[in-house]
């Protein structure tokens, strides 16, 4: 067989809900491997569905610690068995499912140092874990453990002010609250919980990575300014808590060089170095290449906004994390629940079931609707707690209907037009500079995409996403190549694919929604109030 060329690269690691995946990336920036296992086709033994267990209750949802693990060995035997060449391993970084919290037990750290390289991790690693089954982000069982930490910080406003969040349920503090409320003799075995990130990055290592600050700002416990664990948010939620979480490092950390397990097993250079691993939608930001005053917009099932904002506005809706890639910067993420399931419906019943139908409305109608607007919510919305349709004419009066072109345009327009209003609540501010970048199915649709471009009057850019977390992850493994020299992150990854414009503002659209956006935030907290009261 031909010699391999000796591809210098860097490998970056997603560790998500539902697989393991691995993608390599060259000095030139292009991506010439990748890999995944998935959970419930490739490691049946688990039984998960979707990667997790929801259990009876239909709150708690955990997945096998074990799983994980066994995911990362067949992932690393069958690069193995493909020749692929392990020597040319730069670094590696890597992107862990948010808030998911891994629990070792007392002891667990002279195996994960002194790993033979005869056997394969999970086979070592069978009693390292005083928890099995994870508590993981789509876990909503721990409502008690957010009202009693919002209640020890003063409240729900002034914990997103210390923490970048009010307590939500799946952040990993109150999850390790209820852990050593529910089983305590587990808690008071276990020396070290880790993020699904840097429990991942502790396989590399072979010993406990640290949190890093991007995806520890997703687990109500970290000081988003001062980057320090937040004593009172410690102290609330379970005894002797800062000694097992570690200090928690920039993003951009090499946290070591990679275990002589790897090196012996697999052929890794001894100089390897593993760079802080992070958060899922931190590492896709880096993935994407958002620089700052950018925003992005994943357009899926759920709708969700990544920002990167320069000073934050903690607010009661989204969340605020410190930026994985400027570390006196921050992102933003707000979700959209009434996403693309949304559009479908209305595509159904005002556009026949058909794209080309709902394009036609949208190219039929003016910008601002002739001043109609609407909010469309068939399940409840997260941004913000409203469910149900409500539309409005000019002279903001509540209509039962519109006509079919009308009511398309009113979905868009409004689904925009409050991803606008609460970017901008969390501090957001378009600039001249601004890039949209949108992601997701509905950025197939160019006629949807020149709604988002006069709403927000910033020019849209494609960029394809497939794996922005693991291509991410490489970039970061770059840049943490170049510790110490202060290069940024935007010159690392310069190389990068450019997204592609796809949608630029219509002349006079600022004037339209600059109008259209106060009547949309007014006629919202109409609803707000007649549904909820008057807001805190
Ligand atoms: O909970 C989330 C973010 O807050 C999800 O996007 C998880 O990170 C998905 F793994």
């Amino acid at each position: 067989m031909a010699e391999r060329a000796a591809r210098r690269c860097c490998l970056g690691w997603d560790f998500s809900t539902q697989q393991v995946k691995v993608v390599a990336v060259d000095a030139e920036l292009s991506v010439f491997y990748e890999d995944s296992v998935q959970f419930d086709r490739d490691l049946v033994e688990f039984g998960t569905q979707g990667g997790v267990h929801v259990h009876k209750d239909g709150l708690t949802v955990t997945s096998p610690v074990l799983m994980w693990v066994q995911a990362l060995d067949i992932i690393l035997e069958k690069m193995k068995a493909s020749g692929f060449d392990f020597s040319q391993v730069l670094a590696l970084s890597g992107a862990g499912q948010q808030h998911g919290s891994v629990y070792w037990k007392t002891g667990a750290s002279q195996v994960l140092t002194s790993l033979s390289p005869d056997l394969l991790l999970h086979e070592q690693l069978q009693a390292c874990f005083s928890i099995s089954n994870c508590p993981v982000w789509m876990d909503s069982s721990t409502a008690a453990q957010c009202r009693q930490l919002e209640a020890a910080v003063g409240g729900a406003q002034a914990l997103s002010r210390l923490t970048g969040s009010r307590a939500y349920e799946r952040f990993t503090g109150n999850q390790i609250a209820k852990i050593y409320q529910q089983n305590p003799e587990a808690y008071s075995h276990t020396e070290r919980i880790s993020l699904v990130s840097s429990f991942a990055a502790s396989l590399f290592l072979g010993s406990y990575s640290p949190v890093d600050y991007s995806d520890g700002s997703g687990m109500n416990l970290l000081q988003i300014q001062d980057k320090v664990w937040s004593q009172a948010c410690l102290g609330a939620c379970a005894p002797r808590l800062e000694e097992k979480l570690g200090r928690p490092v920039p993003s951009c950390s090499v946290v070591g060089p990679i275990s002589s397990y790897f090196v012996q097993r697999y052929g890794f250079p001894p100089e390897c170095k593993v760079v802080a691993f992070t958060g899922d939608n931190p590492a896709s930001l880096a993935g994407m290449r958002l620089e700052e005053g950018d925003i992005a917009v994943s357009l899926g099932t759920s709708d969700t906004l990544f920002l990167w904002l320069q000073e934050p506005t903690p607010a009661l809706e989204g969340h605020i994390f410190c930026n994985p890639v400027d570390p006196q910067h921050y992102m933003a993420l707000l979700c959209f629940k009434n996403g693309s399931l949304m559009r479908e419906k209305i595509r159904d019943e005002s556009a026949s079931g058909s794209w080309s139908e709902f394009s036609k409305a949208l190219q039929s109608t003016e910008m601002g609707n002739g001043g109609n607007l609407g909010f469309y919510f068939d399940v409840m919305e997260i941004t913000p707690e409203i469910i149900g349709r409500h539309r409005f004419s000019a002279e903001n009066r509540e209509v039962l209907a519109f006509p079919r072109e009308v009511e398309i345009r009113a979905l868009i327009e409004g689904q925009f037009m409050a991803k606008k209003i609460h970017a901008e609540a969390l501090g957001y501010r378009v600039m001249p500079k601004t890039k949209i970048l949108a992601t997701g199915g509905a950025s197939h649709n160019r006629d949807i995409l020149q709604v988002l471009a006069d709403v927000f009057g910033a020019p849209v850019y494609i960029i394809d996403t497939a794996n922005s977390a693991c291509v991410g992850s490489t970039y970061r493994a770059f840049h943490g190549l170049a510790a110490g020299t202060d290069m940024p992150f935007a010159e690392i990854v310069k190389l990068a694919p450019d997204p592609r414009l796809v949608a630029t503002p219509t002349p006079g659209a600022s004037q339209v929604y600059e109008a259209l956006l106060q009547r949309y935030a007014m006629l919202e907290q109409r609803i707000l109030s007649q549904t909820q009261g008057p807001p805190e």
